[in-house]
């Protein structure tokens, strides 16, 4: 018989007290050890980062679709950048933009770290929109592409528009953080602009009947493909 009691109907859900912080200190494999220590800075500057177990299926995503190209918006420290290199060929190119110049400068460090004299990661400091507005402009010349966004909530909508209508003649992965943006968005009350952009963003997709997979880990992670 069904349970009447919710608690009890849902009592296999994963949102239990520390048990996100245990999954990521017991089960998560970080690519480099010493990514933890700049998620301890993230930690310690209050910075809004991928989760680790978000990170891992960030990884999972981009390896399982070998991208020749990776355009990620809102750099931040670039712990969602390391992981994006943990998990492609070294010659794909990525292109990862923040607005912030000394966010993006953490960010280097620790790549120049990783990989001295490499060149495969361009570091933009400029605004998301334009940049993926001139990312999705041209043809793709069939490769294939993947966009990681994870900027200001307020520009999702604006973004996933722009990528609804030139994404069809490419071959493109794209993948949100943020979707569920701390559970705000399943409370009508939570009126702030950056709770109607991901709302918006919901009713774009569900209308744009694309084919999409939630992955409620972390703040909620999105991917949907354009397949030619
Ligand atoms: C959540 S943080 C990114 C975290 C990063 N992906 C990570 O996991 O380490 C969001 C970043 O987007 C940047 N950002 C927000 N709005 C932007 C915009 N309109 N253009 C470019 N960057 C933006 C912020 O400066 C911030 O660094």
């Amino acid at each position: 018989m069904p349970s009447q009691n919710p608690k009890q109907k849902y009592g296999t859900s994963i949102y239990k007290d520390g048990l996100e912080d245990w999954i990521h200190s017991e089960l998560v494999k970080r690519p480099f050890d010493w990514l933890e220590d700049l998620e301890k800075r993230a930690a310690q500057d209050q910075f809004p980062v991928l989760t680790p177990a978000s990170g891992a299926v960030l990884a999972f995503l981009a390896s399982s679709w070998d991208p020749d190209v990776i355009l990620e918006l809102g750099t931040g420290y670039g712990i969602s950048l390391f992981w994006l290199i943990s998990s492609v060929r070294k010659d794909t190119k990525i292109q990862t933009v923040d607005r912030e110049a000394d966010f993006i400068q953490v960010a280097k460090e620790f790549f120049a770290k990783l990989e001295p004299n490499s060149n495969r990661v361009e570091f933009t400091n400029a605004d998301c929109s334009e940049i993926a507005k001139g990312f999705l402009e041209p043809s793709s010349l069939g490769k294939k592409e993947l966009m990681f966004v994870d900027c200001d909530k307020i520009r999702y909508p604006e973004i996933l528009e722009m990528i609804l209508e030139k994404g069809k003649t490419r071959n493109l992965r794209v993948i949100y953080d943020n979707v569920l943006w701390h559970g705000r968005i399943a409370d009508p009350e939570n009126q702030a602009p950056s709770d109607q952009a991901v709302r918006k963003l919901w009713s774009l997709i569900k209308s744009s009947k694309i084919e999409y997979t939630l992955f409620p880990v972390g703040d909620g992670i999105l991917c949907f493909d354009f397949k030619q």
